[in-house]
């Protein structure tokens, strides 16, 4: 196919991983399709996207502040952010937009309805976002990662798809740890930026864990400044970790906050999962994610405010000492895996696009 003959397509997601890596999930499927990014500086997008698609970046605090305060409406001014998508769509002949939800979406699914073009929304949480739930009437499809969620749009068209998560999943990935087969691994992670909390919590506790031979992998995130504060040969702790599919192939059990996008991919590898919802997560998703994967056996969940050390380290040593209840329980992670979740996301695309 001739370059020029490829459909142009906008991707607006933004900030953190949760937003971005199903994107990018996504653009792994549309090879055939010239892609532009739509993001903001200095959030993780600024080293994610630029290798693979040109990004453009908007300044949207304004559109931050009035959807913070509620006053977005279908009146509001048209902020220089919308200008700036509508020119440009209009400078790439771009034919429909992708996004994952966010700030990000505003201006996005505006210039999207002024320049007459569809958008497919995917909305990854068991609460939608705000943004979500205010443009979806102009979208074409709400795509949802919870079914649960579909409460939500009761007019517009939806349909449930789980998250997707990047291609490295759907295969075996080697590991680069010096890992014996039979040592337990755990996996620590507080989503995309890592979680001062949870990382507390761990470092009090680790000893006793590791004493019985078993390794930790604990992703803390940039901004913890204690991160060197407990060492041990079978500690490693890294403030991001690329081989996610790896990582999560490989260990025994998570410790882990509840964003979507990390539950996601829990599921698709079979990992079961001792939960601690963010507790300042936008109207509390993340308990209502943690939810659906207790509710099927994959997962314990505790509310931060209750889980102290002494009970994390007792479930801890409960599960290094339960492999089967740890098999079991992923097998039941699995039933909540959609495997084609990126698939389905870029045929609706396509279909978009076509009519
Ligand atoms: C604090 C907060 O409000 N977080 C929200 C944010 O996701 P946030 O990015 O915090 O968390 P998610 O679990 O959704 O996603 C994390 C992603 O980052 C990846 N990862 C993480 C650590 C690492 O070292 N390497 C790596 O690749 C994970 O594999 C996963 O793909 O958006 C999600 C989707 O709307 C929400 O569900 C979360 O509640």
């Amino acid at each position: 196919m001739r370059e020029e003959a490829k459909p142009n397509l906008l991707i607006a997601a933004s900030g953190t991983g949760g937003h971005l890596f199903p994107a990018l999930a996504v653009a792994e499927e549309l090879g055939d399709y010239n892609i532009q990014w739509l993001g903001v500086p200095n959030r993780l997008e600024t080293k994610l996207v630029p290798s693979s698609y040109p990004l453009t970046t908007l300044n949207i605090e304004g559109i931050k502040k009035r959807i913070a305060l509620g006053t977005i409406g279908v009146s509001f001014r048209i902020p220089p952010a919308v200008s700036k998508v509508v020119n440009l769509i209009k400078k790439n002949q771009i034919q429909g937009i992708f996004t994952t939800g966010g700030y990000i979406s505003a201006p996005a699914i505006i210039a999207a309805r002024i320049c007459g073009i569809p958008v497919i929304i995917h909305d990854s949480n068991a609460i939608p976002g705000k943004v979500t739930r205010w443009f979806a009437r102009w979208c074409h499809t709400v795509a949802l990662g919870f079914p649960t969620a579909e409460k939500y749009f009761p007019r517009q068209r939806t349909i449930w798809v789980s998250t997707p998560v990047r291609k490295a999943f759907h295969s075996p990935q080697p590991l680069d740890l010096p890992l014996k087969e039979e040592t337990p691994l755990i996996v620590v992670l507080g989503g995309s930026q890592g979680a001062v909390a949870v990382n507390q919590l761990i470092r009090s506790s680790a000893k006793v864990w590791l004493e019985t031979g078993a390794v930790i992998v604990h992703l803390t995130g940039e901004r913890d400044p204690e991160v060197d504060r407990f060492q041990h040969p079978q500690y490693y702790t890294f403030p991001f970790y690329e081989n996610m599919a790896g990582l999560l192939q490989r260990a025994n059990f998570a410790i882990s906050r509840a964003g979507a996008g990390t539950l996601t991919e829990l599921a698709i590898t079979g990992t079961p999962a001792i939960l601690i919802p963010y507790p300042y997560a936008a109207e509390d998703h993340q308990t209502y994610n943690a939810q659906t994967f207790v509710e099927v056996g994959a997962a314990v969940s505790y509310p931060q405010q209750e889980l102290t050390s002494d009970t994390l380290e007792k479930t801890v040593l409960q599960w290094l000492a339960s492999p089967k209840m740890l098999s079991e329980m992923g097998e039941k992670a699995k039933t909540l895996a959609v495997n084609d979740s990126a698939i389905q996301i870029a045929t609706l695309l396509r279909q978009a696009v076509s009519t």
